[in-house]
């Protein structure tokens, strides 16, 4: 029995990794839950897989949930209650399903505990890729990638000679304005933002999606799971989702990953990995999905992923910054407080405040993160 922890476990990512989870409950025993507020499912999932730790955001919350749970788990709370799900509850897999930066302090505890990581938080690699592969190395550990595009880089390089490799293709939806045009983007609202065409995702990821910040969040990802250097990444627009994305190789071969949008099968595969078992996941029928479409990335269109480029190219404190602004734009932008095509403008000029420093210590990552975060509230203000 694999010990598995997972961290976001009320989230989209998470619930969905509970459902992989509470069908192979023969090869897995799930030790260790955290999630941000959402105390009732928490409770569900407390009874269904009764823990050994679990941990909440809040003090309130944790009091809350302490007065329902069986004994036999015990409740923490706060960063340092996620800390101790992450590297002391005795799990050999951690699950990093969390949303935003607030995910690296729990992934480095994992990681220092020996457990292998499945990722799905992608900011964590973002703000600090370096120190997070870096660690993970010298315990030797594995990072499984649980975000579509990389599952699918990661299971298209399998076997294959490193050396070999031309380029990775990343492919993107284009997101729920993938149809308008820069103009018609003007007084775009939240609920439209929300709709994406493909994916069911938490409320962050799909803006993203929309703004082309995941597909940057994406690329700076890439280059740290696979260490390539970016002149070697490329994106492609493709609207159906059904190739998560592609590797080129010096023969000129892409090998490519494909399958319906659902994101259990990446997930189990991180789970399982090297082993493939029998997924809930419908089947692909590539005759009744009749075709694929393909398009070039437009990086006028999509300004937050020429951002993200120049970020990853200048390196350092760049990443980090690029994505405490974008957190913080995403989620004035979900409060109503700006407009869809602030959220670009804020990452553009906190980018161009911004000194980067190379190479930063952790220290040093947390200390830009704050400053980034502060200059991002400050733009834009009515
Ligand atoms: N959703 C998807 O299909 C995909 C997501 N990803 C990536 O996976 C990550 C998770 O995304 P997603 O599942 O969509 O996000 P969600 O918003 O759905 O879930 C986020 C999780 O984090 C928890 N959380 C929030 N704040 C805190 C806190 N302070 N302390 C502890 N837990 C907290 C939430 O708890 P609560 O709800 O209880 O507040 C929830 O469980 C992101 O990095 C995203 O980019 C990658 C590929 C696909
Ligand atoms: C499911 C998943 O991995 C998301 O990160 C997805 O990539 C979002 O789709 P687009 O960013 O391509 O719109
Ligand atoms: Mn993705």
């Amino acid at each position: 029995m694999k010990k598995v922890a997972v961290l976001g476990s009320t989230g989209s990512i998470g619930t969905q990794t509970l459902d992989v989870l509470s069908r192979a409950l023969d090869r897995y025993e799930v030790v260790g839950l955290a999630a941000g507020s959402n105390v009732e499912l928490l409770l569900t999932q407390i009874q269904q897989f009764k823990p050994r730790i679990v941990s909440i955001a809040s003090k309130e919350a944790a009091e809350k949930l302490a007065l329902q749970v069986p004994s036999g788990t015990k409740i923490v709370y706060g960063e340092e209650g996620l800390n101790e799900v992450a590297g002391q509850s005795g799990a050999q897999y951690v699950v990093c399903a969390l949303v935003g930066s607030l995910g690296l302090t729990s992934t480095l505890a994992a990681i220092e505990a020996g457990a292998d990581i499945g990722l799905a938080n992608k900011e964590t690699l973002v703000t600090a890729g370096h120190i997070v592969m870096k660690r993970a190395k010298e315990k030797g550990i594995a990072i499984i990638p649980v975000d579509s595009e990389h599952s699918a880089i990661f299971q298209c390089l399998n076997g294959e000679d490193r050396k070999a490799v031309k380029r990775l293709l990343l492919t993107a939806s284009g997101g729920s304005f993938r149809d308008r045009t820069r103009e018609e983007l003007q007084g775009v609202t939240v609920a439209q933002a929300l709709q994406h065409p493909n994916w069911s995702m938490g409320a962050k990821v799909t803006i993203d999606s929309a703004t082309m910040a995941n597909k940057g969040l994406e690329v700076i990802e890439a280059r740290w799971l696979f260490d390539i250097d970016y002149d070697s990444i490329d994106v492609v627009i493709h609207p159906e989702s059904i190739i998560h994305s592609m590797v080129e190789y010096v023969d000129t071969s892409v090998i490519a990953q494909l399958g319906n949008p659902d994101m259990r099968v990446p997930i189990q595969y991180a789970l399982t990995y090297p082993e493939r078992i029998v997924s809930p996941a419908s089947p692909l029928d590539l005759i009744k999905q009749g075709t694929l479409h393909f398009r070039p990335m437009d990086f006028e269109r999509y300004p937050c992923l020429r951002l993200a480029f120049e970020a990853g190219r200048s390196g350092g404190t760049a990443t980090t910054v690029f994505n405490a602004a974008n957190e913080v734009a995403v989620s004035r932008f979900l409060s109503g407080e700006i407009a869809f095509l602030a959220i670009e403008g804020i990452i553009e000029q906190v980018l161009t405040r911004h000194s980067v420093i190379p190479s930063p210590e952790l220290e040093t990552i947390h200390q830009i993160d704050a400053w980034a975060r502060a200059e991002a509230q400050l733009l834009y203000r009515a």
